[in-house]
């Protein structure tokens, strides 16, 4: 048996900088990877599909173009040369990573699945990769998760996609009929619809689900205007109908008939990978259970990225490696800002009215339709809105939601100042520049009102 002075299982979001740092600082470690270096963020997750995204943008540009005086003829997708155009970018990428890990002095990368066996009194943790069981004192575990497979009868009988399979298309689906509307949903479901399939969501009780419904309305309207159907509901069974898909319904509508399946309701995690014997102990929704500092319940074991259930985005992997590492930060208190990357995407942080709503507090909220946005009336993008939710009482910033251009970035500015537990007077007289879509923070600051 050989012996590490640090395991790392998972080379996603957390596990590489982890592994190179401690290699830095002259520990011998073991880098387990069973699947590609750079888990579901690089391979099939934020990047490609912003990458498809990108295609999908252009082509949308390019249908309005006469809007802007802009002739380009008729628009054809190519898709394969889209979904090309993400595996050279995504290859490229991971094969930088990948040459780095091998780079590091100290740094050994298995890519091969690891089991685990935890020891109780933290002395001598045993994993296992193939035929080889290594012992270390100090595992840092970075598992991420995977589609989960909701238990649909019939859907066994078919080829579905998750969003691995979906990225390997080769030739766009005729019709892509997806089950979820959260993010996979959305952001696939615009993107192909505006490659030219038919798309089909079935949205469960209804699409971005965590949002306020006057925002998930507002992202409604936005895709159907596209073109994307979108049903309130949930398949009842599967099966194969000719060369497609036949999806039943609890709507009592008619079947939907497609050519493709995705399916995109949730993730699951992956430490059932890990084998029976990791004694770890898990929360209720299967992560796994950490302190401040990722410590889990056995000691010399640490848990990062979204196996560990205080994220579920690729920033919040990554700053786990880096609050890891520099102690004495810890993942208390972080404020998580994230976005839906439709287009317009979807930037959120803090509470929704709901939530304020519920919290016990004088709740003042500002908003604007992006209508009212100087910046986004210019560039004929005013689909959406902004809002900020402040407490009346301590002055602080509870939270915002924007869609519209730029929502993505711009949210940020407010992700920053909640982090920094800045108070909204202090964001409401900032300079800023004009004509921006950030310049409407200060400005819709001016005019708060009691939230109904
Ligand atoms: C379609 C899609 C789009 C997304 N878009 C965005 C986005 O735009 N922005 C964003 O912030 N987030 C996005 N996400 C979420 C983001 O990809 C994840 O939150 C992020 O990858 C989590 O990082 P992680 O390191 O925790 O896990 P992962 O990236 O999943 O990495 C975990 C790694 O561990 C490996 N592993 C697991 N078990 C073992 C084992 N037993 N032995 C060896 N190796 C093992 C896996 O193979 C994997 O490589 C998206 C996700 C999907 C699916
Ligand atoms: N922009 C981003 O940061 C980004 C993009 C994509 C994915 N992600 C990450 O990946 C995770 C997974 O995305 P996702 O879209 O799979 O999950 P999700 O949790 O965002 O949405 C899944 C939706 O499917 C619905 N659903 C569940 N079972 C259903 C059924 N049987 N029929 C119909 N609807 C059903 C749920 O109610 C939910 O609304 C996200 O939570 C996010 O963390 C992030």
């Amino acid at each position: 048996m050989s012996h590490y002075d640090a395991i790392v299982i998972g080379a996603g979001q957390a596990g590489p900088s982890v592994a190179a740092a401690l290699a830095a600082e002259g520990d011998h470690v073991l880098l387990v990877e069973m699947d590609r270096v750079g888990g579901t963020c690089l391979n099939h997750g934020c990047r490609p599909t912003k990458a498809l995204r990108a295609s999908a943008v252009v082509a949308h540009q390019a249908r309005r173009a006469t809007e802007y005086g802009v002739y380009t003829g008729q628009v054809e997708v190519d898709f394969p040369a889209a979904i090309q155009r993400v595996h050279t970018l995504i290859d490229d990428m991971r094969d930088g990573l990948h040459s780095w890990l091998l780079s590091i002095d100290g740094l050994e990368l298995d890519t091969r699945t690891a089991t685990l066996i935890g020891d109780p009194t933290g002395r001598e943790h045993r994993v296992t990769v193939g035929d080889q069981t290594h012992a270390s004192g100090r595992i840092y575990l970075d598992l991420g998760g995977r589609a989960a497979i909701p238990a649909i009868p019939g859907l066994d009988t078919v080829q579905y996609l998750t969003e691995v399979e979906l990225l390997r298309l080769t030739a766009l689906p005729r019709h892509l009929v997806i089950v979820g509307g959260g993010y996979i949903g959305l952001e696939f479901g615009q993107m192909f619809r505006r490659f030219g399939s038919e798309v089909t969501i079935l949205a469960g009780s209804g699409i971005a689900a965590r949002e306020d419904p006057d925002v998930a309305q507002a992202l409604h309207d936005i895709l159907t205007g596209e073109g994307v159907v979108i049903r309130n509901t949930r398949p009842t069974r599967v099966g194969p109908d000719g060369d497609g898909i036949r999806v039943e319904t609890d709507d009592g509508g008619e079947p939907v008939i497609g050519s493709h399946l995705l399916v995109a309701t949730g993730r699951t995690s992956n430490l059932d990978l890990l084998g029976p014997d990791h004694g770890l102990a898990t929360d209720e929704r299967g992560f796994v259970r950490i302190g401040p500092r990722y410590e889990t319940s056995l000691p010399g074991i640490w848990a990062l990225g979204d196996v560990n259930g205080h994220g579920a985005f690729t920033h919040t992997a990554y700053q786990d490696s880096q609050i890891l590492l520099t102690p004495p930060r810890t993942v208390t208190g972080r404020v998580t800002t994230y976005a839906m990357f439709t287009d317009p995407p979807l930037g959120r942080v803090g509470m929704t009215n709901a939530e304020a709503g519920a919290s016990g507090r004088q709740v003042l909220v500002a908003e604007t339709p992006m209508s009212a946005v100087s910046r986004a009336r210019l560039e004929g993008e005013t689909a959406g809105l902004m809002r900020i939710l402040v407490d009346a009482d301590t002055e602080e910033i509870l939270g915002a939601t924007i869609l519209g251009m730029q929502a993505d970035d711009v949210v940020q500015i407010v992700g920053l100042a909640l982090q920094a537990g800045i108070s909204y007077p202090i964001l409401r007289d900032a300079l800023p520049i004009h004509p921006t879509v950030a310049e409407f923070l200060p400005s819709i600051l001016g005019s708060l009102k009691p939230l109904e």
